[in-house]
């Protein structure tokens, strides 16, 4: 029978008093895989409450304490390494290869987060520098905790997305609420079960479960919540920026990466690059590349490289490693198909794919994309990649800034005056020369605006959107 998840309320592990759950099934074995607790409004209260009394202690803690019990987290998570990578991969379908990386990739970001809060310095100021103002005044800054954050992942990096939330508030002394998606909360649950080994105080990491669409609002509205940290979809960040009260928000929301190929691109190195971008975990990133701007006069070439790289993918289920998985679950599937459809319907060129065995999509080119196409504009979070023809670098921009979506772009250029000509005129927080869109290094900043979000997250600014400023100033007597 499926294992009963538990939830996690002021360092218990605990059954819902709803007597309800949700049933997960894994996205490829297709069957239930465990069942996680549909906790009630009483109990997010309850966990709240407790959040709110936990942080004041763990606030008075120094740094270096708080981050022995991080450094302890990561090495736990290490040690339930391949335990976590198989719930991972049963659970959102990703291959146990790239779940091991994430869970290795997670233990690397929260050490760094130790680090780097280690060594994150308030400053003084001098009141003498300012008009009239004079050296008895000295103002002292430094940075304070928020509170209580509430940290909503979403599927696709279950644990790394999250703990991308949890170490930075947690170092900086906030207290945590962690809503997990419901597709990844069994992951989640493991990786606060190795949290929850390093004798981490009471109440200052609360794990909640149960649908976004019935907890979510009342979590969000909460009065004691004082900050969130959203990664997912841009209509679910988009309400919860208009339900929320007035508190600082972090979104990182869609995207719909371009990547402009100029014409003097070394189109070897570029179709790699764009495969790889848009194709791994069969596009199920937010910065997967999910368009391909190239000027006409390289655009059959770059084609027919991306089409020989495409057929040399591997489909099929994670366990084997294959790039192209099944998708999340079929409604995904059949969105994707939609724009596919759309697309085909409206005379794009299929290049290769358009198959598809229940939620596994084969890896779909379309060529000639026109404007009236849904998938010009439309982010799949599946492996189809349509390609745009253009006329000009003016054009290109021009196409890449029509969308409601501004997370990363590519530029493929051999030459970088042109790259950084093109860059500053992109709307989007990154734009990567040489090189597919991606979130790493985790320490890099990393911005979406427009549809794409609001805020930074990279682990210093994560610290930094997790803590304000706090002002003392000295007034000496003569
Ligand atoms: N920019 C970025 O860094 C990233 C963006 N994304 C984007 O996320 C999307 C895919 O992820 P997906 O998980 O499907 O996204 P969703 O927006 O569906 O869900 C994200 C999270 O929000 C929760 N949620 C749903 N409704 C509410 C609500 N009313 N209030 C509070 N929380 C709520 C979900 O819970 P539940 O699961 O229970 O519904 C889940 O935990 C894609 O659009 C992708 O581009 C993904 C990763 C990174
Ligand atoms: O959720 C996402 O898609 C990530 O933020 C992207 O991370 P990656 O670029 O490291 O895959």
């Amino acid at each position: 029978m499926a294992k009963n998840y538990q939830f996690y309320i002021n360092g218990e592990w605990r059954e819902s008093r709803s007597k309800e759950s949700i049933s997960i099934l894994s996205p490829y074995l297709r069957e239930e895989i465990g069942h996680v607790q549909a906790i009630s409004q009483d109990e997010v209260d309850e966990a709240i409450n407790g959040a709110k009394l936990a942080q004041k202690e763990w606030s008075q803690l120094s740094v270096r304490a708080r981050g022995e019990y991080l450094y302890r987290w990561a090495n736990e998570l290490l040690a339930m390494k391949n335990e976590i990578a198989q719930s991972i991969m049963e659970e959102v379908g990703k291959t146990f290869n790239d779940a091991v990386k994430e869970v290795e990739r997670t233990a690397d970001f929260i050490q760094y987060t130790i680090e780097e809060a280690t060594h994150m310095q308030g400053e003084s100021m001098l009141g003498e520098n300012f008009p009239g103002g004079n050296r008895s005044k000295i103002a002292v800054t430094h940075r304070v905790p928020l509170g209580v954050i509430l940290a909503i992942s979403p599927f696709n990096y279950p644990v790394n997305l999250s703990a991308a939330k949890i170490a930075p508030s947690l170092i900086v002394g906030n207290a945590v609420i962690f809503k997990p998606a419901t597709q990844g909360a069994i992951s989640g649950v493991k990786m606060i079960e190795a949290l929850h080994k390093t004798g981490l105080p009471k109440g200052v990491l609360n794990l909640v479960t149960g649908r976004g669409s019935v907890i979510g609002d009342y979590l969000v509205e909460h009065p004691d919540i004082d900050m969130i940290s959203f990664t997912g979809g841009t209509e679910t960040g988009q309400h919860i920026a208009k339900i929320s009260n007035m508190i600082p928000l972090v979104m990182e929301l869609g995207g719909k990466d371009p990547a402009i190929v100029r014409e003097d691109a070394d189109l070897v190195f570029t179709s790699k690059q764009i495969i790889s971008g848009a194709y791994s975990y069969s596009g199920q990133r937010c910065t997967a590349i999910k368009r391909v701007l190239v000027n006409e006069t390289v655009a059959d070439e770059l084609v027919s490289l991306l089409k020989e790289e495409i057929e040399s993918l591997t489909v099929g289920s994670p366990e084997e490693n294959n790039i192209i998985v099944p998708l999340i679950d079929d409604k995904s599937a059949d969105f994707v198909q939609g724009l596919i459809d759309d697309a085909l319907e409206k005379e794009a060129t299929l290049v290769v794919g358009n198959k598809r065995e229940g939620n596994l999509i084969y890896p779909t080119l379309l060529d000639n994309i026109t404007t009236d196409m849904r998938v010009a504009w439309e982010e799949p979070f599946g492996p189809v990649l349509p390609i745009i023809r253009v006329k000009s670098d003016k054009e290109a921009i021009t196409l890449a800034n029509a969308s409601k979506f501004g997370l990363q772009a590519s530029v493929f250029t051999k030459d970088i005056n042109k790259a950084f000509t093109i860059a500053p005129q992109i709307e989007a927080g990154s734009v990567q020369i040489n090189g597919r869109t991606e979130r790493g290094p985790d320490h890099f900043p990393f911005i979406g605006i427009k549809g794409s979000g609001m805020g930074t997250q990279g682990i210093k600014r994560s610290i930094e959107a997790m803590t304000r400023e706090k002002v003392t100033i000295i007034n000496i007597y003569e």
